[in-house]
């Protein structure tokens, strides 16, 4: 994702005299990173996501800044006239991928979802819950450099909510951005780079560390690597905290929820790593910075 996206003294408001939503936001978004927004109910949350995804235009200050986006809306529109893998399709190929592809995508991504039974099935049939499984595939569907979150949890069963943040997780591993809003405030604990609370039209500052994994639950994993070999830097990424105990064996410590992507990082390799031992350890390490 080429270069950051950056808010400069961004302001929104509705109409000519409406009162002012957000005002003197300055916010950058880089590669790479997982950012939450947090505040209460009509304080701008979704406002501020749409000028990020840039669907919506500032009334004052700057935005710059086009990483590939999607965006996941709090309302999906579901009553649109296609089948739910014909839609995923169609947007596949909006996002550049040929026909086929899309359409492979399409259905892996319902498949991941559990939602691969009703591929066929016409968007308008969905139940609430399956369109939301569609509403999260289209945004993933096409690989973004930025991906939008409003509320996207909302409304999945808790294997698609595991799933969408495998996806999160993956996406950030890949070296694309996420931006997220969500009420339950323990939703991909200890993951996020930085967390921002709105109040009163005003962006507060960032109340995690810059590092990533500073709260929640984490997972150690050893792992031993081929002779003279690196870690894959997506594990480098994934991990809050990297040690290397003795010459080729290393200690990594992850967020829970992106273990998974850690994992796979070191498994498909190549060669691939030897993983040890995988192991929950409830609180992050005292001083997670060790990078190698
Ligand atoms: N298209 C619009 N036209 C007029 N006012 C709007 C529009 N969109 C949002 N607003 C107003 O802007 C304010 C912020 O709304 P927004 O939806 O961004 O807040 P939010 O923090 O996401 O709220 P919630 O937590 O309830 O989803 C609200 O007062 C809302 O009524």
């Amino acid at each position: 994702m080429h270069p950051d996206l950056r808010l400069t003294a961004v302001g929104r408001r509705y109409g000519i005299r409406g009162p002012w939503v957000l005002r003197g936001v300055d916010l950058v978004i880089a590669p790479g990173t997982l950012t939450r927004l947090e505040g209460a109910n009509g304080t701008g949350k979704s406002t501020l996501l749409r000028l990020l995804a840039r669907l919506d235009a500032p009334t004052e200050g700057r935005v710059t800044g086009r990483p590939r986006t999607a965006y996941v809306p709090e309302r999906f529109p579901s009553a649109l006239p296609f089948t739910a893998a014909g839609y995923l399709a169609h947007l596949g190929t909006v996002h550049g991928l040929p026909r086929a592809l899309a359409a492979r995508r399409a259905a892996d991504w319902l498949e991941r979802f559990g939602a691969g039974a009703y591929a066929a099935t016409p968007m308008a049939r969905l139940s609430k819950g399956s369109s939301q499984k569609v509403a999260v595939a289209q945004a993933l569907v096409g690989d973004p450099e930025l991906l939008v979150l409003d509320e996207a949890w909302t409304g999945l069963d808790a294997v698609a909510r595991a799933e969408l943040e495998r996806a999160v997780a993956e996406r950030t591993a890949a070296g694309g951005a996420v931006v997220f809003v969500d009420h339950d405030p323990h939703r991909l604990a200890g993951a996020p780079d930085a967390t921002y609370t709105l109040h009163d039209g005003a962006l507060g500052p960032r109340t995690d560390s810059a590092r990533p994994g500073a709260a929640g639950p984490v997972t150690l994993v050893v792992a031993r690597g081929p002779s003279g070999g690196r870690l894959p830097p997506e594990a480098v990424r994934t991990a809050v905290c990297v040690e290397e105990t003795a010459p080729g064996s290393h200690r990594l410590t992850v967020p829970a929820s992106h273990s998974d992507v850690l994992l796979r990082a070191l498994l498909t390799a190549r060669p691939p790593w030897h993983v040890e031992r995988v192991e929950p350890a409830g609180a992050p390490p005292p001083d997670p910075g060790s990078r190698p």
